[in-house]
Order: structure tokens, then C-alpha cells, then sequence
């Protein structure tokens, strides 16, 4: 893979220009003559890395290593420039199968297992003509590979649910990506939040995956250790927005000692270049020159990044490896087999929605057989039938009495619909998106899934609930009257979701706005429709 002078800037949107200026001058930022701001985040990084080879993007935070991950991985649309190809062929949707990224949170199903989420991945995503036994055999070998065996049958958890470890969920989501076997497995920060041996431990495995089956493996990195380091083939130093350093990850304190800086005491490289990346240059070596005039500490730390900004790009004009080497011409194997993929289909509509019917089912078996939920169902309905216990409706004054008992049943109906589906859209978003980035299935089929087994709880408990207070309240018994009612309560939980949901999609309008792409946008088509989901969600 190969990209060259990326460059991206992002309008901050401030319509009225001196406004746009006050936080352009406060900032830093290049004010358009549009009047509304820009955060120039990229300007100009290129590099490259083979197949079999891990590439470390490194970087104080908000250099921009994130977003340069996104947009090698297609994620990122709008103003990106520059040239990136894939097996020099640049990118295009047929190329998304063959790519893995793994975000920085894992969004995985909290209540399903580690084998489960992969076995319904493996069913999702692997070719129709695959076999189930042969997907489940790929699973059991994504478990060994990547030494999940013990934790295979754990919940992966979440902050009401006890799960698998950090490390031990870091690696199933790792596993969700590589089941499609991608040429190309991107990860955002694999290691924040693991302690030193864990995160050893999973570079060991990244760098086993890329030698083993010659992956091309890019990664953000905070901070190493010494000894994670040196497992990187590749290094990408970046410093607001401007790549420092691009090379050989071994090589790169030889290159910083042959331009004048060197540390003074023993230091992990990481720290050191995280230190050149800011300026910040206490106990480092540096040459004269850039402590001429006794600059103050804020400017020397200006004049130290752009001094190094400066060397990178004589280095790469000198053609060192800076920018990317000259593609070949011919189209790699690799793309052969991406666009092999394509055609290669994943299962049709109605499979997609079986085992996406059988994944919610599981997922949300917990909320839907809820023991506080079938208790507040059934206490709440004889309550209701005590107080309203063979009511009449012989003169005004009874009949009254009754229409007040359906104004209850509207009004629990209402709140506890609305209530639980508050939940809903936040948690639900976030699978929704990732899975249809990642091409996984149709949103028709999901939509459908879901709604059918949501359909169970709001069918069971109305049901269960209208059979208690319908005859306890003695209410007109005949068929038809008792199937109206029940009628009606369904209507009120359905349209109660909907509105919730409706709320939630206008109170989020400018966050998702900002950022949305064709995939939110279906999402929110999703919500407009009115899903139905259950009350408590846990995740
Ligand atoms: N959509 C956006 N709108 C405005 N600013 C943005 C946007 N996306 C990214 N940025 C800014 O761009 C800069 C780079 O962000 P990015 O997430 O790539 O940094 P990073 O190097 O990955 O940081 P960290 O290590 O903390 O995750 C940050 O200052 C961030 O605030």
C-alpha cells in the first residue's frame, strides 16, 4: 500500500465570518474566504508499507494519526487529497471486503459470547459458498491463532455486564476483522488501556498474523515500550499534521543522531520521538543552531518541529523514504482477490436475516425475559383489576369509572415504551454503523430482524397483561372487544417508540449531521421507521 501528499482539512462551519476569524486567529486555523474556518489535520503525509509488514503511525496526540488511519481505510470521505493506492489500484468500494479496522472501542454484542459473536460474524460475512462447518472451523482457528480458547464461551461484557479482559476483547475484535481473511487489517490504538505484558502480547500476535499469512498490518500506537517497538517493520512520525520521520522502525534513532539529536540519558525510542514530535527536548542533544537568540521554551519547541519538518521533506525530495515509492503497473494478486470478493457475494437477503433474527434474539433474550419487566407487567395489571374489579357501566357514572382505567392502560403503555426505547438509538447506532461499513448485510434485512423480535415482548406482555385486567375488570366479553383492546394497547407501544425514537433523531440531528455519510443516513431511515426494541437495554 501506497499513499502520497494526503492531505485533509475539516470546515468548522461558522457562519458568520468575524466569528470565523476570532477562532481561526485564536487557533491557528486558515480562515477560507467563504468566512467559515478550516483545521488543515493533514498536510501532506505519504509513505508506504508491504504486504508481511506492520507500520506504526506514531505521534503526540491530535497530530493526526487517526484520521490518516480512517482515510487509508476508505472511512473517511469529503476533502481528502492526495494519491493512496492499494496494490496500485486507488481505492474503491470492491476493496472494503478486503480490508479489516479495528476502532480504538471495540463495539462488540456485550451479552453474547466470544465464540458467538464470531460464529454469527463468520455466518454474516464469509461467502454463501462456504459451508457452515467450514465458517465454524474458521472461527475455531481465529480462536487458537489468536489464544482465545479460555475465554471462548465468556460474555464479552460491558459496564453492567462482567466480561472478558481488555486484552481478551481487543483480540475478539480483532478476530471479527481477520475472519474475512483481509489483505489489509488496520487498527486505531490496539493497545490504549492494556498493560504492558498484555499489549506485548497482542503486537506479538499482529506481528504473527502479518508474517504468517504476509498481512499488511497498519497501526496507531501511543506509546510503546522498548520492546514493542522494535516488532514494528515501519514508522510514520507525525507532528501537527506533517510526517517527521518515515523508514525502517530500527533505523530511525541513526536517522535523529545524523541530524543532531540525541538522547542524553538511556530512553525508550517512543519516548524520545514523542518528545521530537512535540519539542519538547529535555535531556536531548540538539543541534546549535535552533538555540540561537536563546529562543523562549515555546518558541524553541515551534522552531525544534519545524526544523524537523523541514529535514523530512529535503529527505523526502532526496528521495529517502519519505514519500511513496513509484507504483508498478500491474494489478497485485491481492486486488485480484478483492475484487474476487465482491462478486463472491455473502449470503442472500432471507440468510442474512435468519441469522441476524437468530443474533438479536440472543443478544436481547436477557431484556426480553426480564424478571423485573414481566413482574412490573403482571403487578401493574392486577393492581389495575383490584382497583377496577368488576366494573360496570350500567349509568354515567360507571362508565366514567372505566374510561379513567383505559386512560391508565394508555398512560403505562405509553411511559413504558418510551422509556425503554430511550436506550435504544445510542446503544443500536453504533453496531448498526460498523457492521454496514463493513458491508456485512442489507439494512432492509436488519431492520427486518429486529422488528420481528422486538415483536415478541411487545405482543407477549401486552397480551399477558390485557388476559389479567380484561376479565378482572370484567370489560365487555366478547371476542371482538377484547381483540380491539388488545389492539389498541399494541398500537399505543409501537407509536410510543416511534415518537421516542423520532425525538432522539432531531435532538441528534447536528452531531450526526456533521459527520454523516450514507451509512448514518440509513440508520436514521431505520429510527424514522420505528424499530421495535424492548424497554431496559443493558449492555
Ligand atoms: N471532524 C472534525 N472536526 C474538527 N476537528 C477534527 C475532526 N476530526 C479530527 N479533528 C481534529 O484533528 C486533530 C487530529 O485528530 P486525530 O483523532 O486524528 O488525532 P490523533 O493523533 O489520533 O489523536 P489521539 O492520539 O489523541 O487519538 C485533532 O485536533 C482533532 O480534534
Amino acid at each position: 500500500m501506497q499513499f502520497e501528499n494526503v492531505e485533509y482539512k475539516v470546515k468548522l462551519g461558522a457562519k458568520n465570518p468575524l466569528t470565523a476569524a476570532k477562532v481561526a486567529f485564536a487557533s491557528h486555523m486558515r480562515v477560507d474566504h467563504g468566512g467559515s474556518s478550516c483545521k488543515h489535520i493533514l498536510k501532506g503525509i505519504g509513505g508506504s508499507v508491504d504486504p508481511g509488514e506492520i507500520l506504526a503511525l506514531m505521534g503526540p496526540s491530535g497530530s493526526g494519526k487517526t484520521t490518516l488511519l480512517k482515510i487509508l481505510g476508505g472511512r473517511l470521505g469529503g476533502a481528502v487529497k492526495g494519491q493512496i493506492t492499494y496494490n496500485d489500484t486507488p481505492y474503491s468500494p470492491c476493496l472494503k471486503r478486503r480490508m479489516g479496522f479495528v476502532t480504538q472501542d471495540d463495539v462488540l454484542f456485550p451479552q453474547l459470547t466470544v465464540e458467538e459473536t464470531l460464529v454469527f460474524a463468520a455466518f454474516l460475512r464469509l461467502p454463501a459458498r462456504m459451508s457452515k462447518q467450514q465458517k465454524r472451523d474458521r472461527v475455531d482457528a481465529i480462536i487458537a491463532e489468536l489464544n482465545l480458547e479460555r475465554c471462548r464461551h465468556t460474555k464479552i461484557g460491558g459496564a453492567f455486564v462482567r466480561g472478558v479482559s481488555g486484552g481478551e476483547r481487543k483480540r475478539t475484535s480483532i478476530g471479527y476483522e481477520i475472519l474475512v481473511d483481509p489483505s489489509l487489517l488496520l487498527l486505531d490504538e490496539p493497545t490504549s488501556g492494556l498493560d504492558s505484558t498484555s499489549a506485548s502480547k497482542l503486537i506479538v500476535i499482529l506481528q504473527r498474523l502479518a508474517k504468517s499469512t504476509r498481512r499488511t498490518i497498519i497501526t496507531t500506537i501511543h506509546q510503546p515500550s522498548s520492546r514493542m517497538f522494535h516488532m514494528f517493520d515501519k514508522l510514520l512520525l507525525i507532528s501537527e499534521g506533517h510526517a517527521i520521520y518515515h523508514g525502517k522502525a530500527r533505523d530511525c534513532m541513526h536517522h535523529f543522531s545524523s541530524l543532531g539529536f540525541t538522547p542524553e540519558i538511556p530512553m525508550n525510542p517512543a519516548e524520545f520521538l514523542l518528545d521530537l514530535a512535540t519539542g519538547n527536548l529535555e535531556d536531548i542533544s540538539v543541534p546549535g543552531l535552533l538555540r540561537d537568540g536563546s529562543p523562549a521554551p515555546q518558541e524553541f519547541r515551534s522552531r525544534v518541529v519545524a526544523y524537523l519538518q523541514a529535514k523530512y521533506r529535503d529527505h523526502a525530495g532526496d528521495g529517502g523514504e519519505g514519500q511513496a515509492k513509484q507504483p508498478a503497473r500491474r494489478p497485485g494478486e491481492q486486488l485480484r482477490l478483492a475484487i474476487r470478493m465482491r462478486k463472491d457475494r455473502s449470503i442472500n437477503w432471507f440468510q442474512q436475516f435468519v441469522v441476524l433474527s437468530r443474533r438479536t434474539f440472543r443478544e436481547r433474550a436477557a431484556d426480553y425475559l426480564d424478571k423485573m419487566r414481566l413482574a412490573q407487567a403482571v403487578g401493574v395489571a392486577l393492581l389495575l383489576g383490584l382497583l377496577w374489579w368488576k366494573s360496570q357501566t350500567g349509568n354515567e357514572a360507571q362508565l366514567r369509572d372505566q374510561v379513567g382505567l383505559i386512560f391508565y392502560i394508555c398512560i403505562f403503555w405509553t411511559s413504558s415504551s418510551l422509556f425503554g426505547s430511550v436506550y435504544v438509538f445510542p446503544f443500536e447506532k453504533l453496531y448498526l454503523v460498523k457492521e454496514r461499513k463493513a458491508d456485512m448485510y442489507r439494512l432492509s434485512a436488519y431492520y427486518a430482524s429486529s422488528t420481528l423480535c422486538d415483536a415478541v415482548p411487545h405482543v407477549v406482555y401486552p397480551v399477558l397483561f390485557m388476559a389479567i385486567l380484561y376479565f378482572m375488570a370484567d370489560l365487555r366479553r366478547t371476542v371482538p372487544c377484547f381483540c380491539l383492546t388488545l389492539l389498541a394497547t399494541l398500537l399505543i407501544v409501537f407509536t410510543s417508540q416511534v415518537r421516542t425514537y423520532l425525538l432522539f433523531l432531531f435532538l441528534s440531528m447536528p452531531a450526526v449531521t456533521s459527520t454523516a455519510n450514507g451509512d448514518e443516513m440509513g440508520v436514521r431511515s431505520v429510527i424514522i421507521r420505528g424499530r421495535g426494541s424492548c424497554w431496559g437495554r443493558r449492555s
